[in-house]
C-alpha cells in the first residue's frame, strides 16, 4: 500500500516541557488509524503539528513524499489534507444541503458566485455526498434541528467535499450515545473502503478503536509505545501498564 502521510522524529515542546517527543510513524493509503493515549499524552499537539496549527521543534512531516513540515494549515489542507473537529462547525441557520453546497462552492473557488443564486449550484453534487453519509432525507431541514450524531455525519459530508486524501478526525464521536459511535465510525470505515481516502483519528472510546481501526497507536507522556493491529496493542506490556488504571483496553476483548 502506498505510504500516504510519514511522520519522522517529530517533537513540540513549551518552555521546557516536552508534550510531544520524537514521533515517527506512516499512515497507508486506504487506512483507518487511531492514535490514541491517556488525557495529556499529546493526541491534539500531534494532530495540530499535522495540520499546521501549531510548528513543530523538530522533526518532519511528509505527505505523498513531499515535505509540508511547518507549512501553513491552508496549505496543507489545498494539498488534500482534510479535518473533522471535536465541536461540528457547522452553520446553523442553513439547511443540511447549503452546508455542503457552501463547502463544495469554495472546493471549486466560486466563492464570488456566492448570492441569491448560489443555491442552484452543485445541489446535484451535494445531494450525492448526502447520500454517502445516508442524510439525504434531511436535505432540506435547517442544522438547527438536527440530532447531534447527524450533525456529526453533516460534517464528514462537508469534509468529504474537498476529496481528501487523508482526513483527520479528532474525537470523531466525543458526546455521542454508544450505539450512534459506532454508527458513525462504520460508516467511516466504509468510505475508507470504498473511497480509498486514509484516516487518522484520536478516540477515548475504545470499543469504537478496537473495532474499527486498521492499526492503532499508542501515545504516552509524549512517546510512542505502539503501532500495530488491535491484537498487537492489546497484548502489548507497556500498553497494559498505561491502561490498567481504566481497565478500558480490557472491555474491548468481546468486539476483536
Ligand atoms: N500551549 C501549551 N503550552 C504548554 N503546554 C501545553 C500547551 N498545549 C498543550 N500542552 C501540554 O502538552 C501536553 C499534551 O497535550 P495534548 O492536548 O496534546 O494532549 P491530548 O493527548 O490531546 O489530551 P486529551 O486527550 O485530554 O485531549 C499536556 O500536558 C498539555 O498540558
Amino acid at each position: 500500500m502506498t505510504e500516504i502521510l510519514r511522520v519522522e522524529n517529530l517533537k513540540k515542546s513549551y518552555d521546557g516541557f516536552i508534550a510531544v517527543n520524537g514521533v515517527s510513524f506512516s499512515v497507508k493509503q486506504g487506512e483507518l488509524k487511531a492514535l490514541i493515549g491517556p488525557n495529556g499524552a499529546g493526541k491534539s499537539t500531534c494532530f495540530n503539528m499535522l495540520m499546521g496549527q501549531l510548528r513543530p521543534t523538530a522533526g518532519e512531516v511528509f505527505l505523498d513524499g513531499s515535505r509540508i513540515t511547518g507549512q501553513k494549515p491552508r496549505e496543507i489542507w489545498r494539498r488534500g489534507v482534510g479535518r473533522t473537529f471535536q465541536i461540528t462547525g457547522t452553520y446553523q441557520s442553513m439547511t443540511v444541503i447549503e452546508n455542503v453546497q457552501m463547502a463544495l462552492i469554495s472546493h471549486h473557488r466560486r466563492l464570488f458566485s456566492f448570492g441569491a443564486r448560489a443555491w442552484r449550484l452543485y445541489r446535484d453534487e451535494a445531494m450525492d455526498f448526502l447520500r454517502t453519509v445516508d442524510l439525504q432525507d434531511q436535505a432540506d431541514r435547517p442544522c438547527s434541528v438536527l440530532a447531534y450524531g447527524d450533525l456529526k455525519r453533516l460534517e464528514l459530508a462537508i469534509a468529504l467535499c474537498h476529496r481528501p486524501r487523508l482526513l483527520l478526525m479528532d474525537e470523531p464521536t466525543a458526546g455521542m450515545a454508544p450505539q450512534a459511535r459506532i454508527a458513525l465510525m462504520q460508516l467511516t470505515a466504509d468510505i475508507v473502503r470504498d473511497q480509498g481516502v486514509s484516516v487518522l483519528f484520536t478516540e477515548h472510546d475504545m470499543d469504537v478503536v478496537f473495532a474499527h481501526a486498521h492499526h492503532i497507536m499508542v501515545l504516552n507522556r509524549g512517546a510512542l509505545i505502539a503501532d500495530g493491529s488491535a491484537a498487537e496493542v492489546r497484548n502489548n506490556p507497556k500498553v497494559q501498564e498505561v491502561y490498567l488504571g481504566g481497565g478500558t483496553l480490557f472491555k474491548e476483548e468481546a468486539h476483536a
